[in-house]
């Protein structure tokens, strides 16, 4: 497999914004007929347009720009962790265009000007990188640099449990394996005890 290309956590694509629906339903019509389906039978006639349209949902992360979602930020002088758990996330993996899906988990320790972010801004930031053609260890690494980016804090922690569904339903065919990525940034990187201290929190230990 070649190298996973590195992605700059703020880097939109640019153009196009947003799904070019005809484009998109004439190239799921086509993928219809190469697979040997009648994209005409009453069944599949507005299959097409359909997925276009799922599609806005599925990559709506690709004109969002996660920056943005981090910028309410509130003055509470906390100086601890601060950790969101059990994220549903699901994604697509790049490589089949089929969904990965689990949960993430995102941490902070605020930095020394004690700025924490909204709660639910943590589990949109989750979102934009997710609505997106991804690769998981990406993914990961992209929440955690835009959060250190953004607060910067004392130190991040990303942690995402998923399966993949292109190594359950089809290929190796193992379902129930799960895939953990984590992603460390400042004093968790730093820091073994500061670091698996949090590990036991996500991990409910
Ligand atoms: N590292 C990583 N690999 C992934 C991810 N999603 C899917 N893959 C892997 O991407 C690889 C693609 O391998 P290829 O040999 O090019 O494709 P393939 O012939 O369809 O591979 P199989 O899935 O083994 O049948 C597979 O091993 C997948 O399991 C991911 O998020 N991270
Ligand atoms: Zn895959």
């Amino acid at each position: 497999m070649s190298e996973i290309p590195a992605e700059p956590a703020d880097q939109l694509l640019d153009p196009p914004r947003g799904v070019d629906l005809e484009r998109a339903a004439a190239a799921v019509r086509e993928l219809l007929l190469a697979v040997g389906e009648d994209p005409d039978r009453p069944g599949l006639q507005d299959t097409p347009a359909r997925v276009a349209r799922a599609y806005t949902e599925t990559f709506a992360g690709l004109w969002q720009d996660p920056y943005e979602i981090l910028a309410t930020t509130f003055d509470e002088d906390h100086s601890e962790l601060v950790l969101v758990k059990d994220i549903p996330m699901y994604s697509t993996c790049e490589h089949h265009l089929v969904p990965f899906h689990g949960v993430a988990h995102v941490g902070y320790i605020p930095g020394s000007d004690g700025r924490v972010t909204g709660l639910s801004k943590l589990a949109r930031l989750v979102e934009v990188y997710a609505r997106r053609p991804q690769v998981q260890e990406r993914m990961t690494s992209q929440i955690a640099d835009a959060l250190a980016d953004v607060l910067k804090p004392r130190g991040v922690l990303v942690v995402i449990q998923a399966e993949h569904l292109c190594m359950a339903m089809r290929g190796i065919r193992k379902p129930g394996s799960s895939t953990v990525t984590s992603a460390v940034r400042g004093i968790f990187r730093e820091d073994a005890r500061t670091r698996s201290e949090a590990m036991s929190l996500v991990l409910g230990r």
